[in-house]
């Protein structure tokens, strides 16, 4: 039997409001894939990501995510629509009031997780992964960006996700920063078999890690093998 997509989305119109951003929309993600999504600004990149993630609901075509059914989900489950998926942002979006150990334990508490010891286990796991298996005490304002952003990550990662949605993950970070970031969600997409969908306005990145891209433009979604049209 094959395996179903992570994402498959035909003949889909995203809207915002009234307003038509995105036409025809076809696009089919598998397991494991890492998929850049670039376009101008305004072009539809984030509608896309919120139509992806239950933000925007889906009106007109047919859309699967992770098994769940966009069209017909009933508005009600979009909160296991999350749990099934991670979503990373720009600006980090941590609560700045706690610890990255407490963030991460509000995160899993939020999302059904009980039991403590399976709390502090997974807590540990997903930091290990990140890179910041020592950091768990600290407040967030005492991590670089680049240190933020991978608490975003190991948030994400906490129900061990088949897809992870990533808007603009380095649009705050430096070159460098950004480099790690990107080796790091490559690892996570080779190791974890998480699909990554990662909107971008760094042409540079995509030459460094070519991968497969997207690309809004005029109205639609175009699909690029790799980087080397650009
Ligand atoms: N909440 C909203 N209500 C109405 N229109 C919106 C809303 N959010 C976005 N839009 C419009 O939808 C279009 C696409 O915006 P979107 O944010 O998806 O583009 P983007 O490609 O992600 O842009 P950027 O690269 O600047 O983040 C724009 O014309 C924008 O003005």
């Amino acid at each position: 039997m094959t395996e179903q997509p992570i994402i498959q989305l035909s003949n889909v119109n995203i809207y915002q409001g009234t307003s038509l951003i995105l036409a025809d929309v076809n696009i089919t993600v598998n397991k494991g894939e890492f998929v850049y999504l670039i376009g101008r600004t305004g072009t539809g990149k984030s509608s896309l990501l919120k139509t992806l993630y239950g933000d925007l609901r889906l009106k007109e075509g047919a859309g699967q995510v992770v098994g769940f059914d966009l069209k017909k989900m009933d508005w009600k489950k979009v909160p296991y629509l999350r749990r099934n998926l991670g979503v990373v942002f720009q600006d980090f979006q941590l609560l700045t009031d706690r610890t990255v150990y407490d963030n991460l334990k509000f995160a899993l508490k939020a999302t059904g997780w009980t039991e403590t010891k399976k709390m502090d286990e997974k807590i540990k796991d997903v930091l290990e992964k990140v890179g910041l298996e020592t950091k768990g005490f600290k407040m967030p304002y005492e991590l670089s960006g680049g240190e933020q952003q991978r608490v975003d990550i190991a948030r994400a990662m906490l129900n061990s996700p088949k897809l992870i949605l990533a808007d603009e993950p380095t649009g705050n970070l430096d070159p460098e920063t950004s480099d790690g970031i990107m080796q790091l969600l490559f690892r996570i997409s080779r190791e974890e078999g998480a699909a990554i969908v990662m909107a971008t306005h760094d042409y540079i990145l995509l030459q460094k890690f070519p991968s497969r891209v997207l690309r809004t433009e005029n109205g639609k979604v175009t699909d690029h093998a790799s980087v080397t049209f650009v």
